[in-house]
């Protein structure tokens, strides 16, 4: 029997989430709604939904299966309406937000009434937002969190679990409140102190013109997030203030920590702070490890060593585009004339990566490395 899924809010998480599901072997439709037509139009012409709704309503009352996938404080308000919609006896509702007691919190509206609501989160994502950047492997490998209400049947999160199975995430059940204690520290508040580091170099850009051309690789690296949507980021700090406030409590004692040793100067000491966030951060599960993409996401790079000639580049991507291999970013980390340069080009996923390996290493003979 066809299971009607309908997908409320259709930017990068809940476009990903239709194309994931499109390659599901269970019979599945698709329902689709978008705040913005042309979003939703663009969704159905390229195959994410079978058809679009005109409203929320319309979409959730046809629904097997619902997953809000818009920002979180948005999902609340349309929970709170949802309770005056008729849905099918049996439906389950879900949604993709990153943060999960104050959704939980607001479904509340909806399990009191005897429907199910089981909160869902897919650990991986982007900086990227709306339906051009969705990707159908966005979450694979990555940990999928659900946060299934009291009520909601391991039957029923079976159910929600098996749909899921397309995307290839890795299912964890937990509660709401270790998810958002989890969130805060390797999520919400990293992505705090991204802005608020770009806020330091705006901040100061204005003596030094031109100190922003010097923000390298470390810069980049350290800030990308802060290209995120800002929406999203401010119902997420609004939704999870608590435990951003306990994390910002923690950082300011361990930045008054640190400026003691700066202060004092004691080489030993430096070295040992150094030393010690670099055992951690090594230590940290890498997907070329095997383990799952998720908070602590890593992107699938090759690290290539290539000498600093023009062309190289090029030769590479070729070898690429004549495998069919998709990259999804490349850049250089370092050149220097004489010096080996490092290329690093990113995959969707890990397939791809080894086989990008398999062929360089065949047509050329440039090092390689996954870190
Ligand atoms: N971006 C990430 O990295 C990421 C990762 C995991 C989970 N999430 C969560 O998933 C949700 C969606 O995030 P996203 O990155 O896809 O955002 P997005 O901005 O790419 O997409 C949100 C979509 O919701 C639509 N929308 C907004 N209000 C609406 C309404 N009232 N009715 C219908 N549609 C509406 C927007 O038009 C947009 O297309 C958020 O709750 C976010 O916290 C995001
Ligand atoms: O990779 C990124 O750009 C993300 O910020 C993704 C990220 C994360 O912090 O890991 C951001 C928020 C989501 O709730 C889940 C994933």
């Amino acid at each position: 029997m066809t299971q009607n899924v309908a997908i409320v809010g259709l930017g990068l998480i809940g476009g990903s989430l239709g194309l994931a599901l499109k390659r599901s072997k269970q019979d599945i439709h698709i329902i689709g709604f978008d705040r913005s037509y042309a979003t939703a139009d663009e969704a159905y012409r390229r195959g994410i939904i079978d058809s679009i709704a005109p409203s929320a309503k319309s979409a959730c009352e046809k629904a097997d299966v619902i997953i809000f996938a818009t920002p979180v404080n948005t999902t609340a308000v349309l929970l709170e309406e949802a309770s005056l919609w008729d849905f099918k006896d049996r439906v389950i509702i879900s949604d993709t937000g990153s943060t999960k007691k104050p959704i939980m919190e607001a479904a509340k509206v909806l399990t009191d009434k005897g429907l199910t609501f089981i909160g869902g989160h897919p650990m991986a994502g982007s900086h990227k937002s709306g339906i051009s950047a969705a990707k159908e492997h966005l979450f694979e490998n990555a940990y999928y969190i659900l946060t299934p209400h009291e009520g909601a049947s391991s039957e029923q999160i079976n159910q929600l679990s098996n749909l899921l199975q397309p995307t290839k995430g890795k299912i964890v059940v937990l509660n709401a409140d270790e998810h958002d204690r989890m969130t805060a520290i390797v999520s919400h508040f990293p992505h705090i102190i991204a802005s608020s580091l770009v806020g330091r170099l705006a901040d100061q850009e204005k003596q030094q013109p031109f100190v922003k051309k010097l923000a390298a690789g470390g810069f980049r690296d350290l800030t990308r997030i802060a290209s995120a949507d800002p929406t999203m980021w401010r119902d997420i700090t609004m939704q999870n203030r608590e435990e951003l406030l306990i994390q910002l409590d923690g950082w300011l004692q361990e930045m008054e920590s640190i400026r003691t040793l700066i202060f004092e100067n004691d080489p030993e000491l430096i070295f040992r702070f150094f030393e010690d966030a670099k055992k951690f951060r090594d230590r940290l599960p890498s997907t070329s490890e095997g383990a799952l993409q998720g908070a602590l996401y890593m992107t699938f790079d090759l690290h290539i060593d290539i000498p600093d000639h023009p062309g190289v580049i090029s030769e590479i991507t070729k070898i690429l585009a004549d495998e069919q291999i998709s990259i999804t970013n490349i850049r250089i980390v370092e050149t220097r004339t004489d010096v080996y340069g490092i290329l690093v080009i990113s995959f969707q996923n890990t397939d791809d990566r080894k086989a990008a390996r398999a062929v360089l290493s065949r047509t050329t003979d440039y090092s390689m490395h996954i870190l």
